[in-house]
């Protein structure tokens, strides 16, 4: 089932069109990963998504409902964790948890609940100062989380976080699109992206140019996966055996390695040693390259994620 619809969406600050005619889905327990370099309107398209900023056209729905500034329906739908973080420092972070589920009117018992999902509970009872910035950042995701939301929106959750929170964070996410929440999630970090989305769009220049999964745009670029062998034996005979398997599309022979173009690396990998040591080749190495997302990034925006 679709959670989030966003058709058309358009905003201009002044001269610059910050988000151009987007459009995308998050369907239930789907990770979508929104990337794009600095200045790409990310951050714009998810407050128009969270209702707090007006689109110039377009619409937003949540579970059907629309989204506006003064949507009440939608805006129960949606748990927001900003990149900016917001949340009382002279406050322990229960009290922080309690202040924000009367303001959205959560029931208490979620608050033990949600310490519980971010790993605070044994720190709940500290002032909300003394807290790292990761786990600054984990209680704002706990936050996010008070009122049960059907789409759960974190800008950039963690930039700056040290790698334990970090963890959490990525955990968390994947526990929550596994218990059918739909998730949206913009990262500087590739890496993440590639771990954590089921899809990604990347939005260059308020415009959505692509969108997929990973295999989807790394296919659409004409990259392919590669697995590079180095052998002892006959290597003109094990490039011959090898050709004929079905995912292999090219066979390159150097020296005594081999460079194999195939469909899909990590599926295909135990077929090629296995046809190999049949043929009485000894394998020395293996390696598997599978084109990533930095890959897809640079070929359609020309430029790194991380600039
Ligand atoms: N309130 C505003 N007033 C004027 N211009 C704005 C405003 N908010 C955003 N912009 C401009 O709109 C464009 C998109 O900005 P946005 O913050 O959405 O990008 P982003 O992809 O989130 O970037 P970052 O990764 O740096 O957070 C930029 O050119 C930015 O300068």
């Amino acid at each position: 089932m679709t959670v989030l619809s966003c058709s058309g969406l358009r905003r201009r600050f002044g001269d610059v069109l910050a988000v151009d005619d987007v459009s995308f889905t998050i369907t239930e327990g789907e990770t979508y990963g929104l990337l794009g370099p600095n200045g790409a309107g990310k951050t714009t398209t998810i407050s128009m998504i969270t209702g707090v900023l007006s689109p110039d056209a377009g619409e937003v729905l949540v579970a059907g409902e629309p989204m506006s500034i003064h949507a009440i329906a939608a805006k129960r739908l949606v748990g927001y964790v900003p990149q900016e973080l917001a949340l009382y420092p002279d406050l322990t972070g229960r009290e922080n948890l309690r202040f924000f589920a009367s303001l959205y009117g959560a029931p208490k018992s979620r608050v033990d609940h949600v310490l519980d999902v971010v790993g605070l509970a044994d720190r709940a009872g500290d002032l909300a100062r003394e807290y790292s910035g990761g786990m600054k950042r984990r209680l704002n995701v706990a936050i996010g989380l008070l009122h049960e939301p059907r789409l759960l929106v974190l800008d950039e959750p963690t930039a700056g976080v040290d790698p334990q929170s970090r963890n959490q964070i990525m955990d968390n996410v994947r526990a929550l699109a596994a218990d059918g929440m739909a998730i949206l999630y913009t990262t500087h970090y590739m890496e993440e992206a590639e771990r954590l989305c089921d899809r990604v769009g990347v939005i260059d220049s308020g415009r959505l140019i692509a969108e997929g999964t990973r295999r989807e745009l790394v296919e659409r670029l004409g990259e392919r996966d590669r697995i590079s062998l180095l052998l002892d034996g006959d290597v003109t005979h094990a490039a011959a055996v090898l050709g004929s398997i079905r995912n292999v599309h090219g066979v390159a022979a150097h020296g005594q390695g081999l460079e194999l173009v195939v469909d899909d690396a990590r599926e295909t990998l135990p077929q090629v040693l296995s046809a190999i040591s049949a043929d009485g080749v000894v394998v020395r190495s293996a390696e598997v390259t599978e084109p990533n997302l930095e890959t897809v990034f640079l070929h359609l925006t020309g430029k790194a994620l991380r600039e």
